[in-house]
């Protein structure tokens, strides 16, 4: 066989995307643009409509109003087996009663793909997903990653443009998912098909995608890189879900050009930035502070912000330490520091300086 031509993925466009059951909005109004090859993700928490979003993607569900257009071209009509989309989900369902290679020739033989040609695209697909040489065994005789990485092989024999993957790590124990994931990563950059992976894991989400959309009953609340969730989130919402973050909410005392003067904690009264394009904080706003900006001890004297603190709690993970700050009645920061740094051996209960800069607080709620 000559050999394919190198494939694309194909564009994706979600309009104004609702499904509704009964009086539940499961999803509602959805937007989304996908680049051809991109690798886009939905997160989201339980019962936000990422599962439902991607089955009216692949023809299993009927949206009830909105249109999918895949290079231009809407697709609601389309029954599942004309899109051409593959699937892989966390229940692989592989057929137990064939081989490996049986299995992953399914596809082509459904399609009526000639004798010859199924065995040289199983053999390119199984070495993919490098299983090369287990194509005579039963799904019985393989590990739960060997299974998946089989299903994984099923849904790219067919060279669809097309890739949905839900949670399909999710069975996996930790270790195999992290091994999964990098091979997920290399698989999406040599068959450059447009990949819908749907998770609720944040770092998958993080580690994997070009761009994440964020669900939240039934609505994406941000769509963006994973720089720009991370560094920049919207809301409250996104703030809190992906990352660890501190979010210090303050009784607004004046507003002006400087920025928004809050007390925290009771008494704590600092001057953090305003944000373009949001309306002005009325009686209280919500701050993001990232974990890594705030330093401890000597290192706090050169912020802006210092103030003291009682040292609640501390952890060691892996190469960082993490600490837990207690700067009010009722009010905790946390810090992270490189486990490295000698100077920083405080005890529990000792009273510690805890600094960070203006810009490193982010509005991202305001009432
Ligand atoms: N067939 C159905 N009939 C009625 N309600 C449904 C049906 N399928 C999904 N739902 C509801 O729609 C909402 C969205 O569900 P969906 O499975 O899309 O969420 P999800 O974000 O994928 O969640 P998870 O991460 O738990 O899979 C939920 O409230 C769910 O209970």
């Amino acid at each position: 066989m000559v050999n394919a031509p190198p494939k694309r993925g194909a564009h994706i466009e979600l309009q104004d995307l609702s499904k509704s059951y009964a009086n539940l909005n499961a999803v509602e109004k959805v937007n989304l643009s996908f680049d051809a090859g991109e690798f886009v993700t939905f997160l989201g928490p339980s019962g936000s409509g990422k599962s439902t979003t991607l089955m009216m993607i692949a023809g299993f569900q009927v949206p009830s109003s909105g249109d999918i257009k895949v290079n231009g071209n809407s697709i609601i009509q389309q029954p599942v087996h004309k899109r051409n989309i593959g699937m892989v989900f966390q229940n692989y369902a592989l057929f137990p009663h064939l081989s490996v290679a049986q299995n992953v020739a399914f596809p082509l033989e459904m399609r009526g793909v000639a004798r010859n040609d199924i065995a040289e695209r199983v053999k390119r697909s199984l070495a993919a997903v490098r299983l090369d040489k287990f194509g005579d065994r039963r799904p019985a005789q393989l590990s739960g990653g060997q299974q998946q990485r089989v299903a994984l092989a099923r849904a790219l024999v067919f060279e669809p443009p097309v890739l949905l993957l839900d949670e399909p790590l999710g069975a996996l124990d930790a270790k195999l998912r992290e091994e999964m994931k990098f091979e997920l990563k290399q698989l999406h950059q040599s068959i450059g098909a447009t990949i819908i992976f749907v998770t609720h894991d944040q770092e998958e989400a993080l580690t994997l995608s070009d761009r994440i959309a964020v669900f939240n009953h039934g609505k994406v609340v941000q769509y963006g890189t994973p720089e720009a969730l991370y560094n920049q989130p919207e809301s409250r919402f996104v703030a809190d879900f992906i990352g660890e973050s501190n979010l210090l909410r303050g009784a607004v005392l004046a507003m002006n050009s400087d920025g928004c003067r809050l007390s925290i904690a009771d008494s704590i009264e600092l001057t953090a930035p305003l944000r373009s394009g949001w309306s002005d904080p009325k009686k209280s706003a919500t701050y993001m502070l990232r974990l890594e900006p705030v330093a401890l001890g000597v290192a706090a004297g050169s912020k802006e912000i210092c103030i003291e603190a009682k040292l609640e709690e501390f952890l060691f993970v892996g190469n960082a330490i993490k600490y837990l700050l207690k700067i009010g009645e009722d009010t905790f920061i946390k810090a992270r520091a490189h486990a490295t740094s000698k100077s920083q051996d405080f005890r529990t209960g000792d009273t510690v300086k805890v600094g960070w800069n203006r810009e490193d607080m982010l509005l991202v709620d305001a009432e």
